[in-house]
């Protein structure tokens, strides 16, 4: 491998300070103490996780709880999630969890997926390859490019507002599209789509369009007011876009479980689906989206329906952490 092989040695031993989120679907086993753990730290536009081979065992190594500290930037490894590489299921290559940086467990994660496939290459020393992995989302299908990219099949999106979800009136058919929602006193229009995990999706606000510079700061405060709203019963993640033409724009996103992080992987999907729907983006070219950590390709097949993600995954460094 081509990258500086770091060490990182951690002691998570104390107690975490922090409130754990829910953890709806994580049955875990806890893993004993003192037994050092090897992880490998990945990064995607800079959506960081922590990479564990738990291929051994159906069960992830690592508890909820073991997530939140390891994830912690001042007392632990740091990272916006824990990502396990599991045994398969069915007809696929292997199975993905992941614990996001509070504990809770979302169903998929884009930018994750990417640097799953290439920690999975990296360990087993493949030839680049495309992967069938099972996810909470069903399946999902990255492929190493020769150019170093990765370009993931993430089937299709959920338009079904209740299935989302949110209890936010549908306005087009079951889908909610350009929803008025209230926050603080201002009327966002809100577009809900989950690409498996649920997203809520804003392009403007009182009757004008998001500027990403203007709102930036506020986002921190904004962020978790969508993100606990009462429309959204799983929680959301929410996606604030600014359009620089019909196949390019940007964004910023507050995350479910991890806060303000600089991409999105799932977020730039859903928003591209969004803006297709709300008629500001061409669904026949690939939309360049602009996020915090750098850009993705997103493309809504016509063909098969899928949404189509390209972007890099790089690894960090290798290490070993006590729980
Ligand atoms: N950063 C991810 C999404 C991770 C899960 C999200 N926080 C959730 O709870 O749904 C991505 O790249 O998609």
């Amino acid at each position: 491998m081509s990258f500086p092989m770091i060490n990182k040695q951690a002691h998570l031993g104390r107690t975490c300070r922090f409130a754990v989120g829910k953890a709806p679907r994580a049955s875990v086993r806890p893993m004993a103490s003192s037994t050092p753990l090897s992880f490998s730290k990945y990064q995607g536009l800079g959506n960081d996780f922590i990479l564990i081979d738990n291929r051994h065992t159906s069960e992830p190594v690592v508890t909820p709880e073991q997530a939140v500290k390891i994830c912690d930037r001042n007392f632990g490894v740091g990272g916006d999630g824990v990502i396990f590489a599991l045994p398969p299921v069915g007809d696929t290559d292997l199975t993905m969890r992941i614990f996001n940086s509070d504990g809770s467990e979302p169903e998929m994660c884009g930018n994750g997926i990417r640097c799953l496939a290439k920690f999975v290459a990296d360990v087993d020393k493949a030839a680049p390859r495309k992967y069938k992995i099972h996810t909470l989302a069903g399946l999902i299908q990255p492929e190493l490019l020769a150019d170093g990219q990765v370009r993931v099949d993430m089937g299709k999106p959920i338009l079904e507002g209740a299935k989302v979800p949110t209890t936010l009136v549908p306005t087009q058919g079951s889908t909610v599209v350009c929803q008025d929602l209230a926050v603080d006193g201002k009327i966002y229009k809100v577009t809900c789509v989950s690409m498996g995990n649920p997203h809520a999706v804003i392009y403007s606000c009182d009757g004008r369009a998001i500027k990403i510079d203007d709102l930036d700061k506020e986002l921190v405060t904004l962020g978790p007011k969508f993100e606990r709203n009462a429309v959204f019963p799983a929680r959301t993640n929410t996606e604030f876009v600014e359009v620089l033409n019909r196949s390019h724009v940007r964004m910023v996103v507050w995350e479910r479980g991890a806060g303000r992080t600089l991409a999105c992987g799932t977020g730039a999907c859903a928003l591209v689906v969004a803006g297709i729907l709300e008629g500001r983006l061409d669904r026949e070219r690939t939309c360049r989206v602009d996020l915090p950590g750098g850009p993705l390709q997103i493309e809504w097949s016509t063909a098969d329906n899928h949404i189509y993600m390209t972007g890099p995954a790089e690894v960090v460094f290798n290490g070993t952490v006590r729980t």
